[in-house]
């Protein structure tokens, strides 16, 4: 049997759930799933509207079912679905009266297996109870810390003789993968949905899990997967992943045009005192960003001999809660300098101040080893206990924002696309 591609519509609209479906159908995905925030913004009228625009297709509603199975499985049945999910981890009682009614109304069930602890054992209990699809699925969240379904994949496949998906944050090559552990379905939401080429997304999926090629992945250590995904988003993108927190205040590029990723080496200075933040070059390695706080806004701590000094070390930028001088040294040298402004005097190297202490920079908290970004926008700082989901979370952004932006060419404004009216606060 040919392995069954499901695009999960993870969003608000229905209206534009259905252009993307109407996409990734060309792309030649088979099922198409009304995602979880797609119900609960639109209710059961989602499920209908796809129903109408995909006679053919194979409707799946993620209800997520937790309690009273039965009488949401009739919800969805009744509003044309094919197949229901329920939360593996509903209590039994939910999952045997979920199976009745879907026996009444004649829908199939799936099980999400998203939250469940031993998946392998549940999976073999729901089987008994007849749910007629497992699915091996790790969350949005859980993606976000690292967390991925395939692990366990070929386990499941081979402990339940159900059909068994797999779902979350797959792409061509997990698809491809997925379905070498035995998946016979792979659901896909983000990276076809929000694809700026949603068509061209599900196109290279389809090929991956049709021809099992399973491209090589080369291995990366966590840290060169932050730096990867943090030099591919912008710090917009940044401080949308981060609720709008992040970004320093009143520090701006110097050198246009160019962007910095790297961990930081912090400085904490007085008025110009300008030994230890040169003595930060030496202690700084390659790929390192020297964050400075000067304590002064009209004496300089940094100029283009320090700057120079940097470039021989490949060290990442600089950023300077305070001013820099030499400014066209530095912005020939080309290392990238955020600051607050450039002025002609500097300060005497006293030896003041400490490097690697806790710092405040443009109203920022920074530690050292914590991730700093700097592009035309500005700087952003981001924990580095939390600098992968981060990392993740602002690709999301990312991601979601190419297809906005596509859907304005096409000759959209922002306020349609994202129903701004609509979603005002009541
Ligand atoms: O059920 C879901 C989230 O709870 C998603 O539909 C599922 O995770 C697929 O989307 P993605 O490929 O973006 O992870």
């Amino acid at each position: 049997m040919n392995t069954i591609i499901q695009v999960a519509l993870d969003l608000l609209e229905i209206d534009r759930s259905i252009q993307i479906a109407k996409e990734a159908v060309e792309g030649g995905i088979d099922w198409i799933e009304a995602g979880t925030p797609l119900i609960k913004s639109e209710g059961m009228n989602a499920i209908r509207q796809l129903r109408k625009s995909f006679p053919n297709h194979t409707i799946l509603a993620d209800m997520k079912i937790a309690d009273t199975g039965a009488f949401e499985v009739e919800m969805a049945a009744k509003a044309g679905a094919d197949i229901v999910m329920l939360l593996g981890n509903a209590d039994d009682s939910t999952v045997l009266d979920a199976v009745r009614s879907a026996h009444k109304y004649g829908v199939k069930l799936m099980a999400d297996l998203i939250i469940v602890e031993d998946p392998v054992s549940r999976a073999i209990e729901l089987e008994l109870m007849g749910v007629d699809y497992i699915n091996m699925h790790t969350g949005i969240d859980q993606q976000m810390t690292g967390k991925d379904p395939t692990p366990v994949l070929e386990k499941m496949t081979t402990s339940v003789s159900i059909p068994v998906a797999a779902a979350g944050g797959l792409d061509a090559a997990s698809a491809a993968m997925a379905v070498k552990a035995g998946a016979s379905i792979v659901i896909v939401g983000g990276n076809i949905t929000q694809s700026d080429n949603v068509t061209g997304a599900a196109k290279k999926i389809r090929e991956a899990v049709d021809s099992k090629d399973i491209p090589e992945i080369a291995h990366q250590t966590l840290e060169e997967e932050i730096r990867q995904l943090l030099s591919e988003v912008s710090t917009p993108n940044i401080t949308d992943a981060m609720h709008r927190k992040g970004a320093m205040k009143d520090i701006h590029t110097m050198v246009a045009g160019k962007r910095m990723v790297g961990k930081a080496v912090t400085v904490q200075t007085f008025e110009g005192d300008w030994a230890k933040t040169v003595e930060a070059i030496e202690v700084a390695g390659e790929g390192d960003v020297i964050v400075i706080y000067n304590g002064s806004r009209h004496i300089s701590p940094w100029g283009g001999l320090a700057t120079l000094s940097c470039l021989n070390k490949g060290i990442a930028g600089v950023v300077i809660d305070g001013p820099v001088r030499d400014i066209e040294e530095i912005r020939a040298i080309g290392v990238p300098v955020f600051a607050i402004s450039n002025v002609p005097n500097a300060g005497d190297p006293k030896g003041f101040g400490e490097i690697g202490a806790s710092i405040h920079c443009g109203s920022q908290n920074v530690n050292p080893g914590d991730y700093i970004v700097g592009d035309d926008n500005g700087v952003v700082v981001i924990p580095k206990e939390r600098a992968y989901e981060i990392a993740r979370r602002a690709k999301e952004v990312e991601k979601n924002e190419k297809r906005i932006y596509e859907e304005i060419k096409r000759g959209s404004t922002l306020s349609e696309v994202l129903k701004l009216k609509k979603w005002e606060k009541m």
